[in-house]
């Protein structure tokens, strides 16, 4: 495995500044991602998770610090060509205006790619999807349906770093587990860097081989998802698993 991305110091001022000096949502982040890797980031609401997402994908921009991806940092490298390499599916997928075949097809010719028509079928059928009209207008599609093809959109474009947003907070429990197994696949298959913000911390246990866990205005525990689990090194750590899972096993 070799370093694909690092966060360097990163910080994010927040909208809701105090009286005297700027506040950040989070500040001081720093990680190595490696190629091929599955990170869970779990911590309690409004820790500015999916800013940090945000962030990474270039969709926000930094305040402080540096991201360098295959060494090269963002200021020095197109922000489109970026947004393709490192992609982030959000929790509430919006999808742009035509049918679901539009939706997929638009994707990939925006970002200068070609229409991979036989993976998006594969796709489809892995997610539970394949009974669905492509003709269909997007806008019509349920909550968990429109999040499922937002994922598919960016699956086609073969990101190396795909940032995953709640992305199965809308499905069923059967759908949840198809797009589960799908994502594991795909890692494995495809060799893509998954990096998954989750409050489902059986499926964080599931699907990750690290976890990041955000408290206290930063990135403040990473490690092995199995170690921390396990055993959380910080208090915050230990009083969020022992909160959400009350002894529970994972
Ligand atoms: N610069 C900022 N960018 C985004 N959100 C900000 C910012 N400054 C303050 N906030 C506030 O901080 C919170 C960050 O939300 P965010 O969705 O990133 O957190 P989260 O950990 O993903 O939460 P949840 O688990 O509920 O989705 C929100 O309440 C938002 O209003």
């Amino acid at each position: 495995m070799t370093a694909i991305l690092e966060i360097q110091q990163l910080a994010k001022k927040s909208w809701n500044k105090g009286n005297q000096e700027t506040s950040y949502l989070f500040a001081e982040v720093s990680a190595e991602i490696q190629q091929p890797e599955r990170i869970s980031v779990i911590g309690a609401s409004g820790q500015g998770k999916s800013t940090l997402l945000r962030t990474m994908a270039l969709l926000e921009t930094p305040d402080k610090g540096d991201m360098l991806y295959e060494g090269v940092s963002y200021l020095k490298k197109e922000s489109r060509l970026w947004r393709k390499q490192i992609c982030y599916v959000a929790q509430q997928a919006v999808m742009l205006p035509g049918s679901v075949e539009d939706n997929l097809r638009t994707t990939s010719r925006l970002h200068g790619g070609t229409y991979d028509e036989k993976l998006a079928a594969q796709l489809l059928e892995e997610a539970a999807m394949d009974g669905l009209d492509r003709n269909k207008n997007a806008s019509e599609l349920s909550g968990g349906e429109k999040q499922r093809i937002a994922l598919i959109r960016s699956l086609l474009l073969r990101p190396s770093v795909l940032l995953l947003d709640e992305v199965t907070a809308s499905l069923d429990s059967i759908s949840a587990r198809a797009v589960e197994q799908l994502l594991v696949r795909w890692h494995k298959e495809e060799g893509a860097t998954i990096i998954w913000v989750t409050h489902d911390l059986e499926q964080a246990a599931r699907t990750s081989d690290r976890t990041w866990f955000m408290s206290s205005g930063t990135l403040l525990e990473n490690q092995r998802t199995t170690d921390f689990f396990r055993q959380p090194t910080t208090e915050a750590g230990r009083d969020f698993i022992r909160l959400l899972v009350s002894g529970e096993k994972l």
